[in-house]
Order: structure tokens, then sequence, then C-alpha cells
């Protein structure tokens, strides 16, 4: 298995900006809630945020951790930030705890990149 998990999996709703309407849209075909984890790719040292729905498995967030990366605690449990290119996430999680660990596990990537 060439990709670690960073931490446990959180509970997230994913969230995406739609610049255009100015609003939050459930990633994915339907709301709800997914496991979100940040994997270390341990030969090339790479990062990337993943995201799962509970109900199906639909991978509803795959996206790259690069070092620019701006990691933005908005609430205690609404953490966001953009991709480097146009999209901006939202993770709305289920706990507090869930959102320390998982931003935790993205700051840690950030030092190793
Ligand atoms: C300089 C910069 O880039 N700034 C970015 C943020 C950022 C800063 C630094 C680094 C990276 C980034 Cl990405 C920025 O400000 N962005 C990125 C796109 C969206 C937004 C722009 C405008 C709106 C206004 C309100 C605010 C907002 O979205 N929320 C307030 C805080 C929590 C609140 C919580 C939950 C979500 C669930 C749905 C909606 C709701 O609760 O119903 N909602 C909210 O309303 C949420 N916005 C943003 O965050």
């Amino acid at each position: 298995m060439s990709e670690k998990a960073m931490c446990s999996n959180c509970k997230a709703s994913v969230m995406i900006y739609d610049d255009a309407e100015r609003k939050w849209k459930s990633a994915g075909r339907t709301p709800g809630l997914s496991n979100v984890n940040v994997y270390r790719h341990m030969v090339q040292n790479t990062f990337r945020v993943v995201g799962r729905k509970e109900q199906d498995g639909e991978v509803v967030i795959n996206c790259a951790v690069i070092s620019q990366l701006k990691y933005n605690r908005a609430t205690p449990t609404f953490h966001q930030w953009r991709d480097g290119v146009r999209t901006v996430y939202g993770l709305n999680f289920s706990t507090h705890d869930e959102a320390n660990m998982f931003a935790g596990a993205m700051e840690d990537a950030l030092e190793m990149l």
C-alpha cells in the first residue's frame, strides 16, 4: 500500500463553493456525510485529500495538497481551502474533535512538503 492515511477517518459534509452563484454546494450526487482523510504517498512524498460518501462510497473529493495551500479554519467545525486553481473546498465536520484531527493532519502534510 503506497499511500498511508495521516489520521483516522473524519466525518464531514464536503462542499464546493460555486463562485458564479456565490453559494456552497454539496460535493457529489447528494448531500450527506463523507469519510475524509489526508493520504501520504510514501514514495513520492505527495499528499491528497480523499473523501468518500458514507452511504455509497462515492468519491466526492480527491484533491492534491500543494505546498502553497492556505488552510483556513473559518469556524471550529468548518474548514476551507483553495485547490490552487479555482475550486474552493469546504469541510463541515460533525465534531470539533474530528475537525481538529483533520486540520492537524493537513498541517503535518504542509510541513512535510
Ligand atoms: C480571502 C479568501 O479567499 N477568503 C475565503 C476563505 C479563505 C481564507 C483563507 C484561505 C483560504 C480560504 Cl478559501 C472566503 O472568504 N471564501 C471562499 C469562498 C467562500 C468565501 C467567500 C465568501 C463567503 C462569505 C461567507 C463565507 C462563508 O462561506 N462562511 C462563513 C464562515 C463559515 C461558514 C460555514 C459554513 C458554510 C456552509 C454553508 C454556508 C452556511 O453557513 O450556510 N457556509 C458559510 O457561509 C461559511 N465565505 C467564504 O468563506
